[in-house]
């Protein structure tokens, strides 16, 4: 079916081409109600104030988390991997979090090419899991984890390492201590079957291994000496004693916590990877795995020394990067993603330029494109990087680099050289994660002005701006009980909610060459952000494709 579908897209039957579309995708963004602890609310936010003011024609809220963007349920918050799929693909997918959950159900995922390849490394080497350790669902789930050191225990391994990565920005802060004790309780009982089973490193993620983008490789050679050399600056018996040790610094956070290994009554790591182990990464979110997945794989590599080169049989838990086919091995086949937006665009000769700071890069050009690297028209395509800071949290630097973004993004319009100017604002998700409020509503606010200065750009050339968002984070800061309400300790204090939401968020029409009689359907109550990349096709002067999801808008006489 899909190879008989033509590329050529029909002419708008209502709306001009020509017109410069403007995209903005504001970072963890979600729509709430007014509260202290709504930080887009309480910060001075005029230019998305103003937008709202046009709902519900030219403003309202679309669904950005669960079944919505291909989640395996309505209760899993969105995140930026899966709400950027959804919006430059027009498409939903089943995604990886899904597809893990049906391969290790079935069964199947101990049939494929993937788990036979590590297998062989069973009867002579050790099998090594490294990942995210926690409930979160966006880069992992420790579900998965369970099932899987289940798994392939029954199926022939007989000695395990885990390397945990402690979570506290997909989950509450300090929660690494209650991960560790089940994958512990697990351990033990793969000990008591005979198999040589324990957690053998960690770290806290942002600070060890999760690195994104080529940021910051020395997060990932934080985790290599720990994970394959063994070398570590903190060395424990075993990982609960760990985390508990390094949670007693007072300034202590699961996100960050320094690399550890676990080492043996004479202070030997117990579980460097060796030359004839197994490897297998299980997280299933690309992102911040790919940078791991080429240390580990390329023969040749400078981004750090590795010092050793096992020899290893290594998987991911998903093909992390499809134009890459990196890695060359994987327990799942990732989501197909196929005919994206951008792809459509390219090949009907739209100019496109995709620009963000590095933290969020890749989200409006690897995952705009369906988790695929590089351009689909070099000469039609220029995506521009503003380096990130490196190695300050983004509490400390709060305004990011919003109007750097936003400036290089109003030239390119400026320039007119593009049809498309896509941009991901990162403020109100990078600083939302730390949990630290003020600091949060400084970010919304700068989010807000790096806004303006885009919209007053496509107002100078008669464009036409979508502003919209990948998933809430920074509408809601607080743990809250069932009914709503911000839990408190005994002394009055909240507990600071790290983590994205389930929130929708908004999306917003309008700019000077939008027709007049353009507005939002109100047949589609339930939209998505898969209901996107329609509209901004419509409003480049495009039919979208039909399998692709409704469009938002419809054009009535004025
Ligand atoms: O930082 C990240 O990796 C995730 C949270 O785990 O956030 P986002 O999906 O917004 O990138
Ligand atoms: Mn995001
Ligand atoms: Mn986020």
């Amino acid at each position: 079916m899909a190879e008989t579908r033509r590329w050529e897209l029909a002419a708008h039957r209502r709306l001009e081409k020509g017109k410069v579309v403007g995209v903005v995708v504001l970072d963890g963004w979600g729509e709430a109600a007014p509260d202290t602890f709504n930080c887009i609310h309480v910060a001075d936010t005029p230019t998305l104030d103003a937008l709202k003011k046009g709902g519900p024609e030219r403003w309202r809220v679309i669904k950005a988390h669960g079944t919505a963007v291909g989640l395996p349920t309505d209760d899993d918050m969105g995140n930026s991997e899966v709400g950027h799929n959804a919006l430059g693909a027009g498409q939903i997918y089943a995604q990886g979090a899904k597809l893990v959950d049906m391969a290790l159900a079935s069964g199947k995922i101990y049939e494929g090419e993937g788990f036979k390849y590590i297998q062989q490394s069973f009867e002579n080497g050790t099998l090594h899991l490294i990942g995210l350790l926690s409930d979160g669902g966006v880069h992992s789930r420790i579900d998965q984890l369970q099932l899987l050191l289940k798994g392939a225990s029954e199926h022939g391994a007989k000695r395990i390492r885990v390397h945990i990565l402690t979570d506290g920005r997909d989950v509450l802060d300090g929660s690494s201590v209650k991960f560790v004790e089940l994958i512990e309780n697990d351990l033990a009982k793969l000990r008591d079957k005979g198999v040589d089973a324990r957690i053998a490193s960690g770290g806290g993620r942002m600070y060890v291994t999760m690195d994104r983008y080529e940021n910051d490789w020395q997060v990932v050679k934080r985790g290599w000496d720990a994970q394959v050399l063994g070398e570590a600056p903190h060395k424990f018996q075993n990982a609960l004693e760990a985390v508990k040790k390094l949670r007693e610094d007072p300034k202590a956070n699961d996100q960050y916590l320094p690399p550890f290994v676990i080492v043996d009554e004479r202070g030997r790591p117990i579980g460097p990877i060796m030359d004839g182990d197994a490897v297998v990464t299980f997280n299933f979110r690309a992102d911040r795995m790919v940078m791991l997945a080429k240390a580990l794989e390329y023969e040749s590599f400078d981004k750090f020394d590795r010092v050793r080169f096992p020899k290893i049989r290594y998987a991911g838990m998903l093909q992390y990067d499809g134009e890459l086919k990196l890695p060359s091995h994987f327990l799942v086949a990732p989501p197909e993603i196929e005919r994206t937006s951008g792809e459509y665009l390219a090949r009907n000769g739209i100019r496109t330029y995709a620009c963000s700071e590095t933290v969020k890069f890749g989200h409006v050009t690897f995952f705009w494109n369906g988790n695929r690297s590089g351009y689909f028209h070099p000469n039609l395509e220029k995506y521009e990087e503003i380096p990130s800071d490196i190695g300050i949290p983004f509490n400390e630097q709060p305004k990011m680099k919003a109007v750097e973004i936003a400036k290089k993004t109003r030239d390119a319009i400026l320039s007119r050289k593009f049809d498309q100017v896509r941009v991901n604002i990162a403020n109100g998700d990078m600083v939302g994660h730390t949990g630290d409020i003020e600091a949060t509503i400084v970010g919304c606010k700068a989010a807000d002005e790096a806004v303006k200065i885009v919209l007053d750009a496509i107002e100078q050339v008669g464009g036409i701006f979508v502003v919209t968002a990948d998933h809430g984070n920074a509408e809601d800061m607080v743990k809250r009980d069932k009914s709503g309400k911000p839990l408190r300790d005994k002394d009055g204090n909240v507990q600071p909610l790290t983590s994205h939401t389930l929130n929708p968020v908004p999306i917003a029409i309008g700019g000077p060459g939008l027709q007049p009689g353009v507005r939002f359907r109100s047949d589609l109550p339930s939209a998505g952000l898969a209901n996107v990349a329609a509209t901004v096709m419509n409003l480049h002067g495009f039919e979208a494709p039909d399998h692709y999801e409704p469009t938002l808008i419809e054009v009535v006489d004025k």
